[in-house]
């Protein structure tokens, strides 16, 4: 581990009753960089993801988020420590607006006005007006600004993964981790949320990126780690891993 490093994740071990699901894995994230996680299907990449963001336990190894020991801490106190995430299926809430998703992902990490009595207050009123200009940055940051009061359901799917995506930003995380964003997209789509993570690593956010789709992994990752059966078989710049006789044989069995 170095000053560099946003995320360090050292021999960690998952099992699922009798299947061992992650076994030894190590990574190290640099900070500002984008790093991939790929596999086949049933490699172990969302389990990795839910263990780093904290809504699953391992059952061994550690985890260092910039330079400090964060195993074993739950969700809500890793979010406080700069760590946001989307899912792989889109979960928004139906009957709210697109400013209004945001603002609740927003609310529940702040806990505006958190105590009885103090909603009305000028400074929770202050407080909400804050957040209001956060929620609208964030949207504009991912280029929802303009549908900011429509129904979040109505928006083309493509939008709807923006908007998850901007739930979890409008927090201001130091680390974002994506579970497959582009999963269902078209390719104007996915290349556009290739840009968005792009800019969002030029504005000094670290994200890690499950994903599928190997175009756009090599169009944006710094660097790649590649699971199959639990195991890192191979972790380079994407180019590199691709030609790896372990990864071609683990995608593509040859
Ligand atoms: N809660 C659970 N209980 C039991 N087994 C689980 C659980 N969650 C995941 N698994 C199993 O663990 C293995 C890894 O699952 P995981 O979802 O992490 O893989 P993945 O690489 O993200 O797959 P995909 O690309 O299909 O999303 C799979 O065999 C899966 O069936």
């Amino acid at each position: 581990m170095t000053d560099a490093d946003a995320l360090v994740v050292d021999g960690l071990a998952k099992r699922f009753g009798g299947l061992s699901v992650l076994r030894s894995v190590d990574l190290t994230v640099p900070r500002d960089t984008v790093f991939g996680i790929a596999g086949p299907n049933g490699a172990g990449k969302t389990t990795l993801l839910n263990i780093i963001s904290g809504l699953l336990p391992s059952d061994g190894g550690s985890i260092r988020l910039y330079g400090d020991a964060c195993h074993r801490l739950p969700a809500q106190a890793l979010a406080r420590l700069g760590v946001a995430r989307t899912f792989q299926n889109i979960r928004l809430l139906r009957g709210l607006t697109v400013a209004e998703q945001v603002l609740a992902g927003a609310y529940r990490r702040r806990r505006v006005g958190g105590f009885r009595g103090s909603a009305g207050t000028p400074r929770a009123r202050a407080e909400v007006r804050e957040l209001r200009d956060q929620a609208l940055e964030t949207l504009e940051a991912v280029g929802l600004r303009d549908a900011a009061d429509r129904l979040a359901e109505t928006l083309p799917y493509g939008d709807q993964r923006r908007l998850e995506i901007a739930r979890a930003l409008v927090s201001r995380p130091r680390l974002l981790l994506l579970d497959e964003p582009t999963a269902g997209m078209n390719a104007a789509d996915w290349t556009g949320i290739g840009e968005l993570v792009t800019g969002l690593r030029e504005s000094g956010t670290t994200i890690v990126v499950v994903e599928h789709n190997m175009r756009l992994i090599q169009a944006i990752c710094d660097r790649v780690a590649v699971l199959a059966s639990g195991e890192v078989i191979a972790c380079d710049e994407p180019d590199l891993c691709l030609r790896r006789p372990e990864v071609r044989k683990a995608y593509f069995g040859k």
